[in-house]
């Protein structure tokens, strides 16, 4: 990552009450442009909740979230085909084709018929879809539906993607190759990207940044993963972890 990056999200002592319940506490989180942060922690550690305050759907309690400069929020519809999200369920609309699923983000954005064919067919094409373009979701594999819903994120032309564990409802070998494909498209489209997991694999696979939280979600552990990263750094990177998600 260039050391001069512009900040693409920035979470300023964000704190997020339910009721009494405190789930995200004095947060600071800076994500780079071009930065792919993989963000790990236990189940309840509030990961999903910094995720929507991310996207806009939910407001902090404290503190300020900005995304490009905004708070998503209270800007949502400055957002609007700035920012996708894979979820861990592919979310396709089953009355649609695959095509049509990846032309509905561009529908939205008043994109006319013939360019949002043509973008939807290219990045069918990209993810490896071509001849699966007029298939309903129930004809696809998991694999492919997600393939699908990966097409749907890049072809917005979202600078920033969310991706809420997305690979993690499918089988290790489909995973794998997926998320290689995902990094390099994410890298060759100058994408940030946050990427929630509950896998120490995935983060260490994906991650130019590997950030853990404690609960409340707080920073345990913020590590930097670069190409100078060798495997035995990397495995005591794990360690750490390991450590951390047992505490
Ligand atoms: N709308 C809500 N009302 C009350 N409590 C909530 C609400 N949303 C989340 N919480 C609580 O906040 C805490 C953090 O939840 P969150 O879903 O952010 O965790 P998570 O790390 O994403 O968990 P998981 O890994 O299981 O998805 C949990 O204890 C949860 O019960």
């Amino acid at each position: 990552m260039n050391a001069a990056a512009r900040t693409a999200i920035s979470l300023e002592k964000v704190s997020k009450a339910f009721g009494s319940f405190i789930a995200v506490d004095g947060l600071d989180l800076q994500v780079a442009e071009g930065q792919m942060l993989a963000l790990l922690g236990k189940t309840g550690c509030g990961k999903s909740t910094i995720f929507n305050m991310i996207a806009g759907l939910t407001e902090p309690s404290k503190g300020r979230v900005t995304v490009d400069g905004h708070a998503p929020f209270r800007d949502f519809d400055t957002f609007r085909g700035k920012m996708a999200i894979v979820f861990q369920s592919d979310r396709l609309l089953p009355w649609r084709t695959a095509i049509q699923n990846v032309e509905l983000g561009l529908e939205i954005l008043g994109k006319s018929v013939e360019e949002r064919r043509a973008i939807a067919q290219r990045w069918l094409d990209t993810l490896g879809l071509r001849g699966h373009e007029h298939d309903y979701p129930h004809a696809l594999s998991g694999g492919m539906r997600q393939r699908v819903s990966i097409a749907r994120a890049f072809a917005t032309n979202a600078n920033i993607l969310l991706c809420d564990e997305p690979f993690s409802a499918l089988d290790e070998m489909t995973a794998r190759k997926l998320r290689a494909e995902f990094v390099k498209l994410v890298k060759e489209n100058g994408k940030t990207a946050v990427f929630i997991t509950h896998s120490i694999n995935e983060a260490l696979e994906i991650g130019d940044r590997i950030v853990v939280l404690k609960r409340p979600a707080n920073i345990a552990i913020d590590v930097p993963l670069t190409s100078e990263t060798t495997s035995e750094n990397k495995e005591m990177i794990r360690g750490e972890i390991q450590t951390a998600l047992a505490a």
